[in-house]
């Protein structure tokens, strides 16, 4: 079931280096919600915050609050793996586990889950990779291992991955970077099918593609070498690409700078 996302006062430090300065912002549930700008703005930093990924990483740490239809994921006794079980998230490079049968990637969470009933998992299969665009070109040869696919299929699968376990909100850190063309328009095809029923949250370096797929976009900035990156404007995409209210993100948008 979509929830809402609301980010209050975050601030994100790697030790001592303060990454990101205060962002605020909401993602409503059902829609497309894009984090563009500049490289080392922070944008992957934020999303990654989103469902406490970054705690994989030494030294990483977050002031603020991050609440899921109004529940703090940083709340007392919230485990972070049942807020990632919640808050899925597909990265840039499509990870699959390259040996484990296609099924057995798609089901990977649900079996983490202690879930063992056969007709339960086939029917989570086929429902993932229905719903991960994949399910014809794959459903022959379910056993066959994940590692066999193509790049585009093996990003698909791991959405599939993602949406077997019934996440709430879907986070994609440049789901495309990684894919031709033709892949990545699959994946956006995707992205707008699976709004219906997720809340996501993209990060794109490319601006037709937030353009194209998302319902809101939030242009992150930094205001110089060494400073901490910040949220400059979120608004809806069509009006942040024709008529943005800062200054800098026109500039952005329009090439002029990043
Ligand atoms: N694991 C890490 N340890 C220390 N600093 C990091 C780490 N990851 C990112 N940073 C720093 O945090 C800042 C924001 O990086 P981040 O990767 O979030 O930016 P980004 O906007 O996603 O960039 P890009 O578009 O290049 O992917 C940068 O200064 C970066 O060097």
């Amino acid at each position: 079931m979509a929830k809402r996302l609301d980010v209050k006062d975050l601030n994100i430090y790697y030790g001592k280096f303060h990454a990101v300065n205060e962002v605020t912002l909401s993602v409503p549930p059902r829609s497309i919600t894009a984090f563009i700008g500049p490289s080392g703005c922070g944008k992957s930093t934020v999303l990654r915050t989103l469902n406490r990924m970054h705690e994989e990483i030494p030294g990483a740490r977050v002031e603020g609050q991050v609440l899921l239809d109004g529940e703090d994921i940083y709340g007392r006794g919230i485990s972070p793996v049942s807020v990632r079980t919640t808050i899925g998230m597909v990265f840039q490079r499509p990870n699959p586990f390259p040996t484990m049968s296609i099924r057995d990637n798609v089901v990977a969470g649900l079996k983490l889950q202690g879930v063992r009933n056969k007709a339960e998992l086939d029917e989570v299969t086929e429902r993932s990779l229905r719903g991960a665009n994949l399910w014809e070109e794959v459903k022959d040869r379910l056993k066959k291992p994940g590692g066999g696919l193509s790049g585009g299929q093996q990003q698909r699968l791991c959405i599939a991955r993602a949406i077997a376990v019934s996440p709430d909100v879907l986070l994609m850190d440049e789901p495309c970077s990684a894919l031709d063309p033709i892949s990545t328009l699959a994946i956006e095809d995707l992205m707008g099918e699976l709004k219906k029923e997720y809340t996501i949250v993209i990060v794109t370096h490319n601006m037709q593609q937030a353009a194209r797929v998302s319902d809101q976009t939030a242009f992150f900035n930094l205001s110089g070498v060494g400073k901490p990156g910040e949220l400059v404007e979120i608004d809806d995409t069509e009006k942040m690409f024709s008529n943005p209210t800062k200054k800098q993100t026109d500039d952005y948008i329009s090439g002029r700078f990043g």
